[in-house]
């Protein structure tokens, strides 16, 4: 049985844009676009995990409003479960601490980079979103 890896990512919204980020080059799926975040560890809530990834790896304090969504994708490596929660940033800036690089973009041109194959419904769901 493959590991089950429960993740969650922020779509950080910021004048109708999304903070988009690659993944770093000594990572799995290294240089495919995500969203910020990480694993959940022991004893976190979801919320708990993805306060704790942006500080760590962006070096930013974010709100959190809701629940996005939720994919499961089974990679060779094993099974990720991501869920996304729309976001704001309430402190600091975004910062490539383990990114590669990164980019904001409104959500009619997220199509333009190569997600992570378990993104890529979330992703579609944004297009099809108008922010204000
Ligand atoms: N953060 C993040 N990870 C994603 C996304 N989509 C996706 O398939 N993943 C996968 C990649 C990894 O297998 C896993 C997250 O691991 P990670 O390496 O980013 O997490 P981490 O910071 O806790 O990792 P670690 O190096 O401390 O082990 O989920 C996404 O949008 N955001």
């Amino acid at each position: 049985m493959k590991k089950l890896i429960n993740v969650v990512g922020a779509v950080i919204m910021k004048d109708g844009k999304i903070l988009c980020a690659q993944r770093g080059n000594t990572k799995v799926l290294s240089s495919f676009w995500e969203f910020p975040g990480g694993k959940i560890e022991e004893g976190e809530s979801p919320q708990q995990a993805l306060h704790r990834e942006i500080i760590e790896e962006m070096e930013c304090e974010i709100e959190i409003e809701k629940l996005l969504d939720e994919t499961v994708y089974e990679y060779d490596f094993g099974i990720v479960n991501l869920k996304t929660f729309k976001c704001k940033l309430t402190e600091g800036k975004p910062t490539l601490t383990e990114h590669t690089a990164m980019k904001w973009l409104f959500p009619h041109e997220l199509n333009t980079l190569q997600w992570a194959p378990a993104d890529i419904p979330t992703v579609e769901k944004l297009m099809g979103i108008v922010y204000k």
